[in-house]
């Protein structure tokens, strides 16, 4: 079974899979998979953009967890879409050496739901958990994505709304 563990920069899939890859689970990084697929780097702005399409095509089946901004994209049988209050998102992505132009990007995809929106394009309702990370600790993230995995813990999403966070007059 392959369940993906997705969100906006910050969210905090890189530590809830480091929790879950200590607890014995086989976790595969998309960061380290999309590297061939890259058609244009933007060192200034920090971003690359990937041959999306080519790479879903491509990508070979983990049975374990995929963990990146983009694994929602994949033909996954279950899909943590994870979730961080825009104000504290902000802070968590400080110390990165992002334009603030990014910052602002990111936080404003995720008071805009926008990775929750294409997850739900992609996959049935029954496979998706929205976790909101920003008052959870990391092991209890971690405990709630392994009970969703084997059964235990319900698909749910669509209790936040983080609209009253969107910067206006920008
Ligand atoms: N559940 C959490 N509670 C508090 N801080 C967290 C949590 N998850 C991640 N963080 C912190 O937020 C920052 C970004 O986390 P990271 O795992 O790198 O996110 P991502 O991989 O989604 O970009 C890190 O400083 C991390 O320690």
């Amino acid at each position: 079974m392959m369940t993906g563990i997705t969100g906006t920069p910050g969210t905090g899939k890189t530590s809830v899979a480091r929790e879950l890859e200590r607890r014995g689970h086989t976790v595969v990084r998309l960061t380290d998979t999309v590297r061939p697929y890259v058609i244009e780097e933007d060192s200034r702005r920090r971003t690359m953009v990937v041959d999306v399409d080519r790479w879903v095509e491509e990508f070979e089946p983990v049975d374990g967890i995929v963990e990146g901004h983009l694994a929602h994209l994949l033909p996954c049988d279950r899909v943590v879409v994870l979730r961080c209050r825009p104000d504290v998102l902000r802070e968590r992505l400080a110390p990165r050496d992002y334009p603030e132009e990014k910052i602002a990007e990111n936080a404003e995809a995720e008071a805009l739901d926008v990775i929750l929106i294409e997850t739900l394009e992609e996959h049935p309702d029954e496979r998706v958990l929205e976790v909101d990370t920003t008052d959870l600790p990391i092991g209890e993230c971690a405990d709630r994505i392994e009970r969703f995995i084997c059964g235990e813990f319900p698909p749910s999403y669509g209790s936040i709304d983080w609209t009253g966070y969107l910067e206006v007059g920008r």
